[in-house]
């Protein structure tokens, strides 16, 4: 029977196969008959419209003509870009036309309907019956969702009801069936077992054949305004958010565009480890960033910019600064939602007074100064609000430029850059002149004109700077503003700060920004205080925000990000246990995302079984952690991790570097040394470089991720995987801070088949679980 199943199943393969080619090689012909058209188009674009701008009306028709030959290449560029995207899909269907099937009788009907799975769509030769079903068509999540018997699907007009008969699934490889099984549970877990023992690619892989129960709700929740997911190390967070952008991508197909969906990523490194994903299953990228560089668009040179990174640096290794403990209060502090509100009402007091502004100055020389500014900002009407008012002041000072620029034109300077003119600019003038007053004059006064028209341009060129800066409302002294928020030791809008470490975080900041610099954990607060004198520069196109390593962002970050982008959805994907960041790094109970949405729009699904390591890695890492039992392990086998003591850091080295050669020789395709930080990292590096040939260091600016062997600090690692995870150095005197657990438990969470760690004198309090059970 199970022979006979096959075979029939392998002609149905043989049938698609040959449909897949023949469908391939009539789509290659006329896209090649296509791409000429366009060639051909483009070439002789111009030969084959009229023009003739003799009369009006004959300029109209050229008009039209014009319109209707770059119609005809748009609509044959669209239908070549369509026919191209089409024959990438079959490529990859010729590949694996299908993984899954289910059986399914609708409830009003008695027809067993067989539904096959693949990762795009693709018809029979009538043009009607699907051959293969899309993964994100709404009969797929039958398939995800349900083992046989009662189910159902959601459609955009009604759910779905009937039986599920069948679910299988498929290896398929070049058009042979590799393997096949009947399965009960929701996604067999013979599939899972094969995809996760296979060794790492440098690149994200698609998941779309095995996705899971949960997973699914993840990829196609569309009520949410903010959808959270809690999820385990390893548990599935980043492949189910890619999936999602995939599946929101399909389902509004025609009204969103990739540009709409932003992903916000740790580091990146981490965009060109996930970039290939979406392109895998058909679809172009959404746009990906890091907070970090939406800081420095916005932030530009004003200050020194911190970034998250050397902030982590800080907190991990200048315990002996003096500032340190005041230092940490102030990173948290300035996290939480509640110094928004110290921000607002500062601003607020700014709308009656202490507001700063800076003088519009030209050539060394003042031509509005910072009080006259300021007075008229206070002269207008109080009811409006700060950013309105400011907006007023912009207009009025650009009407106060175009007055300025007509005395600036009767100075000697301008007198002596027109002698420097060169001859092109004269002609322009002169020509300009010619036009304004037709072709008759030759008057009298033409060169006092000329002169006069000249003068106007040089002032113009040299105001256009000064024009943009007022638009740009450079105007206003954000900078020393900030400062002055910190400055006043009685201010109003300190009212609430009952904090013991105030005072220093107040002369700490100061300090600081005296200096130039900005602080990571001054910059949103910055920058919030920014918007709201001048205004919220608000991105209303983005439809879809996603925010991976959730846990990362402060409570402030979220609020800030929420209305930034006040259209979009909000994905937050994160795990609390791998909160490395110091204003997160005690407080067990921290919830960056509390109270950014009310109940009824915010859902949150939990992800507890974890796919990425070994089911002895997963025992092994969430003894860790508080609540670490319910972490589910997948059942996939491997060896115990390893922990091993050296007398000192030379024989540590000497270990490391053994344990990466047996590592390279067995055919790890990627191992990564762990480190805590940059700092160290480096050490370790150049410790085994001449001994480990190959092995590379990555560091904040490493923008690929490429496999091999690396060292690697534990915050850039963060979201990534590797076959093989040393960890260099696991000594008490490196991870024995309560605060540093998360970022141990990170670190060693990378590891998929093999975890190592060595230490000198005593090991990390971290793994006294793991030595209890050795024993
Ligand atoms: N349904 C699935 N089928 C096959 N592989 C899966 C599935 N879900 C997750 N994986 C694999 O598990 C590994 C971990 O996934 P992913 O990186 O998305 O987890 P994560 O929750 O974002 O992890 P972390 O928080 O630790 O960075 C990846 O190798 C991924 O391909």
């Amino acid at each position: 029977m199970q022979g006979e199943q096959r075979m029939e199943e392998q002609k149905r393969v043989d049938r698609v196969m040959r449909l897949i080619r023949e469908q391939l090689g009539k789509l290659l012909q006329s896209s090649s008959g296509m791409r000429e058209d366009i060639v051909d188009i483009r070439k002789n674009f111009w030969d084959d419209v009229t023009l003739n701008f003799e009369d009006s009306a004959e300029a109209a028709e050229s008009a039209a003509s014009l319109k209707q030959q770059a119609e005809v290449l748009a609509e044959r560029e669209h239908s070549h870009r369509h026919a191209e995207q089409q024959v990438k899909l079959l490529r990859k269907l010729e590949q694996s036309p299908y993984f899954g099937r289910v059986d399914f009788i609708e409830e009003s009907s008695t027809e067993n309907e067989q539904i096959y799975l693949g990762i795009g769509s693709m018809l029979d030769e009538t043009g009607s019956n699907y051959l293969i079903y899309d993964w994100r068509a709404p009969v797929s999540s039958l398939y995800y969702d349900y083992s046989p018997g009662p189910a159902e699907y959601v459609t955009p007009t009604g759910n779905i009801k009937g039986d599920m008969t069948l679910k299988r699934q498929y290896v398929i490889r070049r058009g042979n069936i590799v393997s096949m099984f009947d399965t009960g549970v929701t996604i067999g877990d013979e599939l899972l077992q094969e995809v996760l023992g296979k060794q790492s690619d440098a690149q994200m892989k698609s998941i779309v054949g095995t996705i899971q129960r949960e997973q699914n709700q993840i990829i196609r929740n569309e009520r949410a305004r903010l959808l959270v997911v809690q999820g385990a190390a390893g548990s599935g967070k980043t492949s189910a958010a890619l999936q999602r952008v995939a599946y929101l991508l399909y389902r509004y197909r025609g009204t969103l565009q990739p540009d709409q969906i932003v992903l916000f990523s740790p580091n990146s490194m981490f965009n060109s480890y996930v970039a290939t994903v979406l392109p895998e299953l058909g679809e172009q990228n959404m746009q990906q960033t890091t907070y970090q560089q939406y800081l420095e668009h916005r932030i530009g040179q004003s200050f020194a910019l911190e970034d998250p990174f050397a902030q982590m640096e800080y907190t991990l290794g200048a315990m002996d600064d003096p500032s340190y403990e005041t230092r940490i209060a102030s990173i948290r502090h300035k996290s939480g939602a509640a110094f928004m509100k110290v921000i607002e009402r500062y601003v607020e007091s700014l709308g009656e007074s202490g507001l700063l502004f800076k003088a519009i100055k030209f050539r060394g020389r003042k031509l509005v100064s910072a009080e006259a500014i300021e007075q008229h900002f206070y002269s207008l009407n109080k009811s409006y609000t700060v950013p309105n008012r400011m907006k007023m002041v912009a207009d009025w000072l650009l009407k106060e430029l175009t007055r300025l620029s007509k005395v600036e034109r009767k100075k000697q300077w301008v007198e002596d850059e027109m002698e420097l003119l060169d001859k092109e600019a004269y002609i322009h003038v002169y020509n300009e002149l010619r036009r304004k007053e037709g072709s008759s004059s030759e008057s009298f006064d033409e060169f006092d004109r000329e002169k006069d028209m000249l003068a106007s341009m040089i002032v113009q060129e040299r105001f256009k700077r000064l024009r943009s800066r007022v638009k740009k409302l450079r105007f206003v002294d954000t900078q020393t503003l900030y400062r002055r928020l910190y400055e006043n030791e009685q201010a109003l809008w300190l009212e609430e700060v009952h904090l013991a470490e105030w005072e220093d975080i107040r002369k700490l900041t100061v300090e600081q920004l005296y200096r130039g610099e900005l602080t990571y954990e001054d910059a949103t607060p910055y920058l919030y205080m920014k918007d709201l004198i001048e205004g919220f520069q608000m991105n209303t196109s983005v439809r879809h925000l996603f925010i991976d390593e959730a846990q990362d962002y402060s409570p402030f970050q979220f609020h800030y990000l929420k209305r930034v982008f006040p259209m979009a959805k909000m994905t937050a994907l994160g795990d609390l246990n791998q909160s490395i960041f110091a204003h997160a790094a005690l407080g067990n109970g921290f919830d960056p995302l509390g109270d950014l949405y009310n109940k009824e729009e915010t859902e949150t699904i939990v992800l507890t079984r974890s796919y990425r390591s070994t089911k002895q890695i997963v025992e092994f890492t969430s003894s860790m952690i508080e609540g670490g039992s319910r972490i589910v392990p997948f059942n996939r086998n491997g060896d115990e991790p390893t922990i091993t003591a050296a007398a000192n850091v030379e024989e540590l080295q000497a270990r490391v570097a053994e344990r990466i050669r047996t590592l390279q020789g067995e055919g790890a395709q990627s191992i990564a040394v762990i480190c805590k930080t940059a700092a160290e990292s480096l050490a370790a590096f150049e410790a085994l470089a001449g001994v480990c040939p190959g092995i590379r260091l990555v560091e904040k600016e490493t923008v690929t991720f490429e496999n091999g062997t690396v060292v690697i600090p534990s915050y850039l690692a963060k979201g990534v995987e590797f076959d093989a995870v040393i960890l260099y150095n696991a000594s008490r005197s490196v991870y024995g801070k309560e605060s540093e657990r998360k970022l141990f438990y990170t670190a060693c969470t990378r590891a998929m088949h093999e975890l190592h760690l060595f230490y000198t004198s005593e090991p990390s309090p971290f793994l006294s679980h793991a030595f209890s059970t050795q024993k």
